[in-house]
């Protein structure tokens, strides 16, 4: 991707104390990406978050937003970001509409029109016009999201906003981030201990565990170099013992309950299936098992739980 980044961590590193919570995190965010930060309970996520959005300062490393370095040139690097960190304040005796006028005013580029713009982003026109106090979580953050757009920020962060929502809620936060993501190209980073949501939610993500990134991936199933992930693949054959014979040498394959079983990327099946055929092996099914994000992630940290 030749985009600029709209974020952009080096090495960020905080310790507070003895302690290093945070241990040389990088990690880029594309415009138009909705990109998921993604680790257990106390790894670290609300850290960082804190450090991209200048609640808290970092010990080493850098963060930069578009150009500008959240440490040197915090004012220009701010203004291009809206977040909900902590849970946004809302007047609840007013109407949602009403509590967007009220911020708007602090900012004389938000428009009426912009205001109504960001309303429809997140879907909330119809109880636009009710008082916060009768609102769901979901439309309490949705009023959120939709105040911390109205400035039209090149980055959206949000720590853990699938808290507390409903699968139905879940579903629309993940509509209309999407929407926010692909109509204006925003940046979106979203925080989660939540694995299946970050599944559903995002192009990329980035696992952190104790305070270190040991992973960023795509979500649609290439690494971080475009590289093809690799599968589990169980071949249904006559002969498994012959089948094993034929694929010697070609990665780790095994038998396993009478199926030949193996790890392949996708183009790598084709030729597997067609080298056993050849080899005048009948095959009567394959079958890929892909693994979730859960699974990988149970199995690069192992026993941490999770949630
Ligand atoms: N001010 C602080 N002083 C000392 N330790 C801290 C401080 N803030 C955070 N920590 C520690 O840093 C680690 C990371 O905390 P953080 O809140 O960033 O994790 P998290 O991934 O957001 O977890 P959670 O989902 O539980 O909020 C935790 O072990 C926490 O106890």
């Amino acid at each position: 991707m030749s985009l600029a980044p709209v974020v952009r961590l080096q090495n960020v590193t905080k310790v507070i104390g003895k302690r290093t919570i945070i241990d040389r995190v990088s990690f880029e965010v594309q415009p138009g990406e909705v990109f998921g930060f993604l680790g257990p309970n106390g790894s670290g996520k609300t850290t960082t978050i804190r450090m991209i959005v200048g609640l808290m300062g970092m010990t080493a490393g850098d963060i930069h937003i578009g150009e500008h370095s959240v440490r040197t040139d915090f004012s220009n690097a701010i203004v291009q970001v809206g977040a909900i960190v902590e849970n946004p304040e809302m007047y609840k005796f007013l109407t949602g509409y009403q509590n967007l006028l009220h911020y708007a005013r602090m900012n004389p580029s938000i428009t009426k029109e912009r205001i109504q713009e960001a309303i429809e982003l997140v879907g909330l026109q119809g109880r636009i016009h009710d008082k916060v106090k009768k609102y769901s979580l979901g439309m309490r953050q949705r009023l959120g999201v939709a105040q911390a757009i109205m400035h039209r920020p090149k980055l959206l962060v949000l720590d853990e906003p699938t808290n507390g929502l409903d699968p139905a809620g879940i579903r629309e936060l993940r509509d209309y981030l999407r929407r926010l993501a692909q109509d204006e190209g925003t940046a979106v980073l979203v925080s989660s201990h939540l694995l299946s949501e970050m599944e559903l939610m995002c192009d990329r993500v980035a696992i952190l565990q104790k305070g270190q990134i040991i992973d960023v991936r795509s979500i649609r199933g290439q690494d971080e170099n475009g590289k093809a992930l690799l599968e589990e693949v169980l071949f249904d054959v006559d002969h498994p013992d012959a089948a094993l014979g034929i694929l010697e040498g070609q990665g780790a394959a095994r038998i396993a309950d009478g199926l030949l079983l193996l790890t392949s990327d996708r183009a790598g099946i084709a030729a597997i299936n067609r080298r056993l055929v050849e080899a005048g092996i009948n095959i009567y099914g394959i079958r890929v098992k892909t693994k979730s994000l859960e699974d990988q992630f149970l199995e690069m940290t192992g026993s941490e739980t999770i949630g």
